[in-house]
């Protein structure tokens, strides 16, 4: 049995009648930061929301801490643990940082209480969040948005974070700051991280390891201090 915290096997997804993964598998050691890289429509996204569980699998199958999640709807996921940060944010326009925090809370179900408040070490690592806990989430820049939907799937206190390309359109202010807060939930929480990120620069600075998609496949795996960005880049024609 392998020691990974999430596996995939043989894993397949589609649109409709257009199948856009094919036999993916890839395993995630626990408390490391793995990057999911590849040119734009490989399939990334659709990977990362077949393991939230917002997309559907075809074929393969999904364990996670040694359960089989294949069949599980996003929700009971996120209660085992698996936060999401979608691509494009998602959050609440009409709830304030707070509320939006709140949610995340609530998704991570049991995992965090009854009554839990939104741990500290959200604001500790993203002081801005406290600064405009009051705010609507609709009246937020950009980069206060991306923290925020960061900071609410941190609530939720997952074992595994999904992140689809936290650093588009942000600045690079920014950037280090989800840099920076990205390495301590490894680092000290020993948090387990996926991110599919184009900016490989970034990605470089913290991931562990890569996994490189065309056309909906894996098609290489290594790590990120044995393989430079550029020769990787070069692989995937990126
Ligand atoms: N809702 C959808 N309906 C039909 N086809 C879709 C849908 N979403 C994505 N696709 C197709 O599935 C394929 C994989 O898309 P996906 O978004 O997973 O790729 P990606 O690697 O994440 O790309 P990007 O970097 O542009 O987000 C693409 O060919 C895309 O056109």
């Amino acid at each position: 049995m392998s020691g990974a915290l999430l596996s995939t096997e043989g894993l397949a997804s589609a649109y409709g009648q257009s199948q856009v993964l094919w036999d993916v598998g890839i395993e995630l050691a626990p408390g490391t930061a793995t990057a999911l890289i590849g040119r734009n429509g490989v399939g990334k996204s659709t990977l990362l929301g077949a393991i939230a569980g917002t997309r559907s699998a075809t074929a393969g199958r999904i364990v996670f801490e040694g359960a089989d999640i294949t069949g599980l709807p996003a929700y009971r996921r996120a209660r085992a643990g698996i936060g999401y940060v979608p691509q494009g944010r998602h959050i609440f326009p009409h709830l304030t940082v707070m509320e939006n925090l709140e949610t995340g809370l609530s998704a991570g179900g049991g995992r965090v209480g009854g009554n839990a408040r939104v741990p500290q070490h959200i604001f500790d690592l993203f002081p801005k969040l406290h600064a405009i806990r009051d705010r609507k989430g609709g009246f937020l820049s950009g980069g206060e948005q991306q923290q925020l939907a960061i900071g609410r799937a941190l609530a939720g206190a997952p074992r595994l974070l999904l992140l689809d390309e936290p650093t588009e359109g942000i600045q690079p202010n920014v950037v280090q700051q989800i840099e920076a807060a990205l390495r301590t939930v490894r680092d000290t929480l020993g948090m387990t991280i996926l991110i599919v990120e184009q900016y490989l620069d970034f990605v470089w600075r913290f991931a562990d390891g890569y996994c490189a998609m065309q056309g909906g496949r894996i098609v290489g795996r290594g790590s990120t201090a044995t393989e430079t960005a550029a020769e990787v880049a070069h692989l995937v024609q990126i």
